[in-house]
């Protein structure tokens, strides 16, 4: 069940495991372990119930601000963006991010699985090993609409019996044919691919999103929904912030801490609790939180814990560092139609009108996310060889990708759009996260560092280049104003004086306007054990401690090429696996 409140848990019962962060997750762990009705689980979730947040139900309105569902952190000034600081979404939530974020399901390429594969030692990552913990996790779904999807997507990759529903749209926007039909016209890096979730992602497809029947699946509807929230064996505490993790014991016979005792409160000035793991405690508070709270209890890097005033427990100097994400850039250009989503966001009238038709009879634009179809593309070889190296995973993997949109998602007050959304999605910059001040209530600094390499900056450049070449294709004729010759976004003329200064002009309206994926990622890598860097070990236990594991999307030491929640379901259903393996092995 879902308490509010700590004096509601009855308190004769001692808890197994102890989850901090009902996120993504977190979420899967809490169901996966509690699947043994004698194994005890407390989830402590620092934001609230999912239960009535509607705003987060409604797929198309996760592009809109909900700052009651959300941590409402800001980056430090990003040298990259030309010191802007910028809004860094998280969920503050039952679900985590799972329950705000813009539902893609985009499970990356085969090569990344693979790397990860290398990296840590372990096969059990590569791309056909984890096929059986996509499947766990994805339950193919009929879109809204019921539509005839054939060509749409491949069925023979997708599961039909896992928790978490995957769909297509399942509500056509007037764009769609065209797009397909200037895929067919482009070929090349436009080709059709069937389904960009086969490993192999390179080309145009079918944006394939968390979406049950028009409705948000997070991690919380479908891991934490009714059919196992009732499980007396499963507590989940909300509006619970977890300020620190404690040595609950003396020290293991190899000296290393024992670290089962997790501090909690409700206000930064009220009184501090603590509860036990009679087994382990379970690290899920996402790239941000998990970070925070481990330099909180003394883990990280020595002297700037020192520097803090924060008794040294572990030195481990990777905690924080390695912060990778996808930065991402809406372009929009202005179109001659009117049968674009434009006016649903300006228009509240008609807005509330077409909540009405989602809230009742499960249909409308509402049903569906902001993008109809994605493209995954890679660098020209004549640009990759600028470069030292290719932070591609291997040679199936894209270094960008454009989202389509039938209209502006900033919302501009007049006209109408076609909208692509740029990203690098193999950055090469890397970022930290690291504590402002010792409060646990206080954010950290969150620094992401966007597009400071040339390698970034230089593979946005050429994904809006990309989107330009898509809108000269014949078909969009009459329909793009300006086609042929689309103009590139934030530059006046077409007739610049030479490339260089096409490109100069393209770079300044890129740092300017350029923003997050929020897809943040490792800072709590996980690595070979005796590698010297990392965080957490191939089985997700904190270097040098006891009781102790990290699981949730801090773990990767390189960001997936694409969106990172598929990712992190896999992460947390094999992290399930592992712990149940290895309590079963100890005899428990
Ligand atoms: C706005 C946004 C849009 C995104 N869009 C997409 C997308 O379209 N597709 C995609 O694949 N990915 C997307 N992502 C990324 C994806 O959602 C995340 O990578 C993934 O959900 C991360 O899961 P996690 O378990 O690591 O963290 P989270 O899901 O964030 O879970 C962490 C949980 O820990 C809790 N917590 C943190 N600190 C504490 C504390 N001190 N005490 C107690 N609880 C705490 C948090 O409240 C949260 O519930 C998006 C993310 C955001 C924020």
């Amino acid at each position: 069940a879902v308490y509010g409140r700590t004096d509601e848990l009855q308190q004769s019962t001692s808890w197994d495991f102890v989850i901090i962060g009902g996120g993504t997750a977190g979420s899967v762990l809490a169901n996966r372990l509690t699947e043994d009705l004698n194994t005890s689980v407390l989830v402590l979730e620092a934001g609230v119930s999912n239960i009535g947040a509607v705003p987060t139900q409604i797929p198309f309105f996760c592009t809109l601000p909900h700052p009651e569902y959300d941590w409402n952190y800001t980056t430090t000034a990003q040298e990259g963006l030309n010191g802007r600081e910028i809004a860094y979404g998280r969920g503050f939530i039952l679900g985590g991010s799972s329950s705000v974020n813009g539902l893609f399901y985009t499970r990356g390429s085969e090569d990344d699985f693979n790397r990860l594969a290398d990296v840590t030692g372990d096969s059990g990552w590569s791309w056909d090993n984890v096929q059986t913990y996509f499947h766990r996790n994805e339950r193919w779904t009929p879109p809204a609409d019921h539509h005839n999807t054939t060509g749409e997507y491949d069925p023979s990759i997708h599961s039909l019996t896992g928790i978490n529903a995957v769909s297509l749209a399942g509500f056509p926007q007037s764009i769609n044919e065209n797009i397909i039909q200037a895929s067919n016209e482009l070929g090349g890096e436009f080709q059709f691919n069937l389904d960009m979730n086969s490993g192999t992602p390179l080309g145009l497809g079918w944006l394939q999103a968390t979406i049950d029947g028009g409705n948000r699946s997070s991690a919380a509807t479908s891991y934490l929904g009714p059919e196992f929230i009732n499980r007396p064996n499963l507590h989940v505490l909300v509006n619970t912030r977890v300020t620190r993790i404690l040595q609950s014991s003396p020290s293991s016979s190899d000296g290393s801490p024992i670290l089962t005792t997790v501090e909690y409160a409700f206000s930064p000035d009220g009184p501090r609790y603590q509860v036990t793991a009679s087994k382990e405690l379970l690290l899920s508070a996402g790239a941000i939180g998990t970070p925070q709270i481990l330099m909180n209890s003394g883990i990280g890097n020595s002297s700037f814990l020192t520097s803090m005033g924060i008794p040294v427990l572990m030195d481990l100097p990777s905690v924080g560092q390695n912060f990778t994400d996808h930065p991402r850039l809406v372009n929009n250009w202005a179109v001659t139609g009117n049968h674009t989503f434009d006016a649903i966001y300006r228009n509240s009238t008609l807005s509330n009108d077409l909540e009405e038709v989602w809230n009742e009879r499960g249909k409308g634009p509402l049903v569906d996310t902001f993008v109809s179809h994605l493209l995954f593309a890679r660098l020209n070889n004549s640009v990759l060889d600028q470069f030292s190296a290719d932070p591609a995973a291997g040679n199936h993997t894209a270094h960008y990708e454009l989202g389509f949109s039938n209209g502006d998602i900033n919302v501009a007050p007049t006209g109408h759009f076609i909208g692509i959304t740029t990203r690098v999605v193999t950055p090469e910059s890397r970022g930290s996260v690291l504590l402002n001040t010792t409060d646990p209530f206080t954010a950290p600094l969150i620094n992401p560092e966007l597009l400071s390499t040339d390698f970034d900056i230089v593979t946005m450049r050429e994904a809006v280049k990309t989107a330009v070449k898509f809108l000269n294709a014949p078909v969009w004729t009459g329909y793009v104003v300006g086609n042929p010759d689309v103009p590139y976004p934030g530059i006046n003329t077409t007739s610049s004086d030479s490339d260089m200064d096409i490109d100069e002009q393209l770079d300044a309206y890129i740092r300017n306007n350029t923003g997050t994926s929020a897809h943040a990622v490792g800072t709590a890598a996980m690595s070979l054990p005796d590698s010297g860097y990392g965080v957490v070990e191939p089985n997700f236990t904190v270097k040098g401690v006891r009781g102790l594991r990290v699981i949730d999307a801090s773990i990767f030491p390189f960001v997936p090429s694409g969106h990172t929640q598929a990712p992190t379901y896999v992460v947390a259903e094999r992290a399930s696996e592992m712990i149940k393996e290895f309590w079963a092995q100890e005899g428990f």
